[in-house]
């Protein structure tokens, strides 16, 4: 636990200045859901949507974050719980710079997720499901980590041997295995677009 800290504070430059400067309103999009579900995929085309109409964006996908920030952690509960929590810290410094921030981790727990509700504020941490079942996740196996897990060759394995607990209110719930890719981009624009729109205030 920190302490003798003693973080500045600045009331001049705050969000909404960077937001007025932007002419956007930040927000928290943080996509939960199966290895395989279509979170990476869901997240890269929203970026590229928001980004060419405008808005300043940033990705967070766990597989990137895993390869840096959290390159010291695995899959056990305790390293998922922190993986989410540095993840959660980042995805808030991007919020208060004033970017539309988009958050791509299968965050596999209702503890998990309500740690990042918390870190980030209610207000700004926009959930969505993307929801498609364990077997058409291991049918896809875009990364042919679902043969491994099966054959043993993977231990604590989201769905198979470590828990996936589905969201039970999420914000939005997209369902890859019903809809394909562009009606499901066209869903996320719609619910996110009318957020993050810029609206003087006057
Ligand atoms: N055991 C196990 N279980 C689940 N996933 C595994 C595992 N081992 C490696 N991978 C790869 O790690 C990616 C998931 O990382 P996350 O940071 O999103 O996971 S978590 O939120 O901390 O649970 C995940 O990426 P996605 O497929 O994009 O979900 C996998 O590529
Ligand atoms: N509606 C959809 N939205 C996103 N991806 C979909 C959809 N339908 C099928 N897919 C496919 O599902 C796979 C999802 O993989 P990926 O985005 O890497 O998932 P995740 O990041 O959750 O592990 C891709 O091969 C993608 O083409």
């Amino acid at each position: 636990m920190a302490e003798n800290i003693h973080p500045i504070f600045d009331s001049t430059l705050t969000r909404a200045s960077k937001e007025e400067l932007l002419r956007q309103r930040a927000i928290v999009v943080w996509m939960v859901g199966l290895s395989g579900s279509g979170k990476s995929t869901l997240a890269k085309g929203l970026e590229l949507a928001l980004h060419q109409r405008g808005h300043l964006t940033q990705l967070l996908d766990g597989d990137n974050l895993r390869s840096g920030i959290n390159n010291n952690l695995g899959f056990s509960d305790a390293d998922r719980l922190e993986n989410i929590r540095r993840s959660a810290e980042t995805a808030k410094l991007f919020l208060n710079a004033g970017l539309v921030t988009i958050c791509s981790l299968i965050s596999p727990t209702a503890e998990i997720r309500n740690m990042a509700k918390n870190i980030i504020g209610e207000a700004d941490f926009y959930e969505v499901y993307i929801n498609a079942p364990f077997e058409v996740c291991a049918q896809r196996d875009v990364k042919g980590l679902y043969k491994k897990a099966l054959n043993g060759e993977i231990k604590n394995f989201t769905g198979l041997d470590a828990p996936f607990e589905e969201p039970q209110n999420p914000d939005l719930e997209i369902r890859t295995d019903q809809e394909d890719y562009a009606v499901s981009l066209q869903k996320l624009l719609d619910a996110i677009v009318p957020r993050i729109t810029f609206a003087a205030l006057g």
